[in-house]
């Protein structure tokens, strides 16, 4: 593009300042959002009654997204949503923004205030959804809103995909919304769903929030374990039952962390970028991994958030056996979710367990898995990567360091690697230690100030994505 292209396109675009009217709007239709009880309780249960309702609520909150000639919107299997937004330039590859409308169940007990009442105290809302993930999906669309109401047309076509059941798989939603774009042709220039944050306090000397962007997230299997045994009278028991191996084999595998993986990957490439921001001597530690690569690694794995970024994590889950008090049980089941490290694979990591485990009576059945999502790119020729980086300096002018990481969770971007492989995930919102444990945890909230500041990210990020030319090149390479 030349000088005058560039220049009319910083005159045509659109401040991100929002009237104090628009910032209660905003806010008031979080609460909205967070008031429908979007609940996905297992697999196939969903509240069908208040998906519907959501549906109807987002018409009504963004009647200018719905009305636009250059944008449509469909529902795919039944509750979920895609926006197909046709920018002015053809020439120009699409992306794609993602969140899901779905939440994990709250029981009443233990909130500060009810968790699907939406209200506001002290400047923060409260409720299940105000972090996973209602905050995207209205600061997307309510970002959209903004920017419509201001007459922008975008010039790049994007996607926006609301799923509705990411909490219990993606079945329904994502995997049906992917397979339609796909039976369309369509190929992302990159996407950008959950999965990462701005991390505030989880490094103790270190004073600045840091930005992280998940270039890949961990694979995950369940794993079924049974054991099997002659039932009897319990007044004459044998010297081992089915709930005493179980119970054996399960400590074991707790006892048994899976190998520490810290490595070369993402994981490496921030400690090393943070490393000028932490004090002596753990700057000097960090600046020398060739060196002190053992210590870090097991001072990554004291802590248990930091210990799932090093390894495959073991998580007994479900443990049932047992059909009568004086009756010795006939079987025991346990289940064992493992989060797959993407150095490993589902296959090396049932070896593993099963030289753990050391005991032909224990049955193994894998229920489901996958292995790690693929490594996006994060190096200076990596679009989606640089846009991302240059609006959170942009809106985050404090955060010094934006760097790749991995997703420890999983995320609807997992079934689109179809369409594209840049996937990024990242929530434009501080999260602290605190703010991590109420993720499907109690009293999840998002002050209001953060809240508009992640809309104001996304009214930016759309319009970067319009004008956004690469990272400024460096002097030498004039
Ligand atoms: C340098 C080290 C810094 C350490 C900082 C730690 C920061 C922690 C940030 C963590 C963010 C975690 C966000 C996770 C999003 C996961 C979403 C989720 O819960 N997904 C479900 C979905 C699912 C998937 C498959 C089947 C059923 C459900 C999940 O269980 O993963
Ligand atoms: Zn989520
Ligand atoms: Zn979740």
């Amino acid at each position: 593009m030349n000088l005058q292209g560039k220049e009319s396109q910083e005159a045509s675009r659109i401040p991100s300042q929002f009237s104090s009217q628009e910032r209660v709007a905003m806010k008031e239709a979080l609460k909205d959002a967070i008031k429908i009880p979007t609940v996905s309780f297992g697999p196939e249960e969903f509240n069908t009654t208040a998906l519907a309702e959501f549906g109807e609520f987002i018409q009504k909150a963004f009647p200018t997204v719905f009305k636009t000639s250059f944008i449509q919107h469909e529902a795919v299997g039944s509750y979920s949503h895609l926006f197909t937004v046709r920018g002015s330039d053809p020439s120009l590859q699409p992306y794609l923004l993602m969140a899901h409308i779905d939440v994990v169940p709250a029981p009443q007990e233990g909130w500060e205030v009810p968790p699907f009442s939406g209200l506001e105290r002290d400047g923060f809302i409260y409720g299940r959804g105000t972090l996973d993930n209602k905050n995207s999906v209205m600061a997307i669309l309510q970002a959209l809103e903004l920017l419509l109401v201001r007459n922008y047309v975008p010039r790049r076509s994007f996607y926006i995909a609301l799923g509705h059941d990411e909490e219990v798989s993606g079945k329904y939603g994502a995997q049906k919304i992917s397979a339609l774009l796909q039976s369309r042709g369509v190929q992302l220039a990159f996407l950008v769903d959950e999965g990462s944050f701005i991390l505030d306090g989880f490094i103790p000397s270190l004073k600045n929030p840091f930005a992280i962007i998940a270039v890949s997230e961990k694979g995950s299997i369940n794993l079924n374990l049974q054991v099997n045994m002659a039932p009897g009278h319990s007044s004459a028991p044998p010297e081992e039952t089915s709930i005493g191996i179980l119970a054996a084999a399960v400590s074991r595998l707790e006892q048994s962390p899976l190998p520490n993986m810290f490595g070369d990957g993402p994981l490496k490439t921030t400690l090393q970028l943070l490393a000028n921001e932490l004090p002596f001597p753990t700057n000097i530690v960090l600046n020398n991994l060739w060196l002190f690569r053992p210590l870090v690694s097991r001072l990554l794995e004291r802590n248990y958030i930091t210990n799932a970024f090093v390894r495959t994590t073991t998580a007994a889950t479900m443990f049932n056996a047992g059909i009568k008090a004086n009756v010795i049980p006939p079987m025991a089941q346990a289940t064992i979710n493992f989060r797959i490290h993407p150095a490993q694979t589902v296959q090396e990591v049932l070896e593993l367990v099963k030289k753990i485990l050391a005991d032909d009576r224990v049955q193994m059945h894998v229920t489901g898995a996958f292995d790690p999502l693929p490594i996006s790119p994060s190096d200076e020729q990596a679009f989606g990567y640089q846009l991302l980086r240059h609006t959170i300096q942009s809106i985050f002018p404090e955060v010094n360091i934006v760097g790749p990481g991995i997703c420890i969770g999983n995320t609807d971007s997992r079934h689109y690697t179809n369409l594209t492989s840049n996937i990024y995930r990242f929530n434009p919102v501080y999260l602290n230690p605190q703010d991590f444990s109420s993720i499907h945890g109690l009293n999840e909230k998002i002050s209001v100030q953060a809240y508009h500041t992640q809309v104001k990210f996304m009214f930016e990020l759309i319009q970067d994505a319009d004008t956004y030319q690469g990272p400024v090149p460096h002097l030498h390479e004039l």
